[in-house]
């Protein structure tokens, strides 16, 4: 199978894509990837001399681009290029729909008139909106989206819904949880809070700490996307989590305890505005019908990061001392102070 996958030098499309690798020796792989901000090739290096793997510079809103890369002879197409960070979309919200909603509309046309055979889109759980204490999302949740950012995401959806009703498109959208592992930019909770416990900086903590996410180790994300790319009946929607629910303040705990820092790193900072306060996911339908099940539980899974980012500390400290830096410190800076 020749598959596309967009997005594929960020964390979870590296991620899939040496998965891929490593399991299919008949897949080929192409990366589109704009390299933008969170996209690295570094995280390709097991991969960038594999015969079956090619990496293509693109933006998949560039309808010219896009139309180029389908004439390589594209199967089925993963969706992962998207605009990601919650923070981002609230200070700049455009740039997320141009990627997530038109990037993806155009990627869809594309596909259509080649005549894919399927078509993934990788969505999250926050195009539902946010929990209470009780309950969880489920695929027949009706989409509440909050931030700029989810809005976005949710128009995505939309779209790949409508390409499958109005022009029978095989598509399938996966929902996944909050992910964590490996290669993760570390403007995220998990990597954040490692990074800077190992740079002996505070750990920001938005309002109370007592949001809850739910975590997944990405290379069970990757499986279960492997699964719904060959079985996924079209169509349908399958969300993915992991069963592991966490407040924010446990998780900067349970982190700074595994590398023996101190809990008075944590520093209470001003909340996310439109703060979703609590994610769960029902993955029953992936897990009763596709056969899916997660390998990792959340302590191997966090163990397995921590190790990762303090073995790689060449990773994140190029990323540190980037663009981001200025980022951090221009959200950060800011936050910190209004509260000290
Ligand atoms: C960066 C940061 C985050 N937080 C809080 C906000 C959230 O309650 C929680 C996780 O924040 P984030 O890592 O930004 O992730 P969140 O907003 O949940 O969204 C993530 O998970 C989603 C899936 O649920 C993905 O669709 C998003 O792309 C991904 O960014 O931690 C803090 O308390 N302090 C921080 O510095």
């Amino acid at each position: 199978m020749r598959i596309l996958v967009t997005g594929g030098a960020g964390f979870i499309g590296s991620n899939f894509i040496v998965y891929m690798l490593n399991k299919h020796a008949d897949c080929k792989i192409f990366n589109v990837d704009l390299l933008t901000y969170s996209g690295n090739l570094n995280n390709l290096i097991k991969v960038e001399n594999n015969p079956n793997y090619k990496f293509i510079k693109a933006d998949i809103a560039n309808r010219t681009e896009v139309n180029q890369i389908f004439k390589l002879g594209i199967d089925a197409v993963v969706n992962f290029a998207a605009e990601s960070h919650v923070d981002r979309s609230i200070m700049a919200p455009d740039i997320f729909v141009k990627t997530n909603v038109l990037g993806t509309q155009v990627l869809l046309e594309e596909a259509r008139l080649n005549k894919v055979s399927k078509f993934v889109q990788i969505s999250t759980d926050e195009v539902y909106g946010s929990l209470g204490e009780e309950g969880f999302f489920n695929e027949e949740t009706p989409l509440l989206p909050n931030s700029p950012y989810s809005a976005s995401k949710a128009g995505g959806d939309f779209l790949v819904r409508a390409y499958y009703e109005t022009y029978g498109l095989p598509t399938v959208i996966t929902r996944c949880s909050n992910n964590y592992g490996p290669f993760q930019f570390p403007e995220k909770l998990i990597p954040l809070i490692i990074v800077n416990a190992l740079s002996e900086k505070a750990i920001p903590i938005y309002g109370d700490g007592l949001y809850i996410r739910d975590w997944l180790y990405v290379e069970d994300h990757c499986s279960a996307i492997d699964l719904v790319l060959n079985r996924g009946v079209n169509g349908e929607v399958y969300n993915i989590g992991g069963n592991n629910e966490r407040t924010n303040l446990q998780l900067a705990k349970t982190v700074l305890r595994e590398l023996s820092k101190p809990e008075t790193m944590i520093q209470f900072v001003q909340d996310r505005p439109g703060h979703d306060r609590r994610y769960g996911i029902d993955s029953k339908k992936i897990r009763s019908q596709l056969g899916w099940n997660p390998m990792y539980d959340f302590e191997t899974g966090i163990r397995n990061t921590i190790h990762w980012y303090l073995q790689n500390q060449d990773w994140w400290k190029d990323i540190e001392a980037g663009e981001y830096r200025n980022y951090y410190l221009k959200q950060y800076g800011t936050r910190m102070s209004v509260n000290q």
